[in-house]
């Protein structure tokens, strides 16, 4: 997967039970727009919507299972069970929380890697990640790429955003760690893009700005208000 989506666009497909377009086939809909629009990856979250995707598109994709469990405040790809159920939807890559936080039941991260590696050696890890910590320890523990999906939104990042400080946080995740990372989260403009991959991400990844309609349409009504 890796090698399709360098200097490519990944667009993320994913609408959870609460969103307006929660569905399996809009999901695949949505991701052959993005097929047909060029980019070169696909992510999505759920073994259901991940087969009706690869039904629709030939791409790679890189597969997350959102979960919430009462322990604990990491919600992708928290345990061995979202790892499972991901292998059998035949992504080509997994992303999991790699954030130093508790993991329900207290597992591992280190743990959750090797399970997936020992069952399967082919299928690539991405760490989605919240601070610059996580990041060199995510290479460490051997890891394929690194996603900046979760800077914002963990208790110590709260507010943050990716684009702030002309990316700043992006450019130190590129100026510390040597695998390839990942731009994501509120990559909004085809602009931001740009200067993502300028920075020298080796992909990024965009969701709500293309395939959340509500959080584009919410964008238009507060530029009024
Ligand atoms: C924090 C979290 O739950 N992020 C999720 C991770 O898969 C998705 O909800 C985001 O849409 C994705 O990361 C892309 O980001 P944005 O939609 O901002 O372009």
């Amino acid at each position: 997967m890796l090698e399709n989506i360098k200097g490519n666009l990944i667009v993320s497909c994913q609408a959870l039970p609460d969103e307006p377009l929660h569905s399996s086939f809009i999901m695949s809909k949505m991701a052959l727009a993005a097929l047909e629009g060029g980019a070169k990856g696909i992510r999505a979250n759920s073994k259901e919507d991940i087969i009706e995707i690869k039904k629709e598109v030939d791409l790679p994709v890189v597969g997350i299972v959102k979960r919430d469990y009462e322990d604990s405040s990491v919600f992708i790809t928290a345990t061995y069970k979202e790892i499972d159920e991901l292998m059998e939807s035949d992504c080509e890559m997994i992303a999991m929380d790699a954030t130093n936080r508790k993991r329900p039941n207290n597992i591992e991260l280190a743990e959750l890697v090797s399970y997936t590696r020992e069952k399967n050696s082919t299928i690539q890890l991405m760490a989605d990640i919240a601070t610059l910590d996580e990041a060199v320890q995510a290479e460490q523990l051997g890891f394929d790429c690194i996603s900046t999906t979760l800077h914002g939104y963990t208790e110590i990042t709260k507010g943050k955003k990716l684009y702030h400080d002309d990316f700043k946080f992006l450019k130190d995740v590129l100026e510390n760690v040597n695998i390839p990372i990942i731009a994501e989260g509120n990559v909004i403009t085809p602009e931001m893009y740009k200067r993502c991959m300028e920075l020298g991400a080796y992909s990024s990844v965009v969701g709500g700005a293309i395939t959340r309609p509500k959080e584009i349409t919410k964008r238009f009504v507060g530029m009024m208000e």
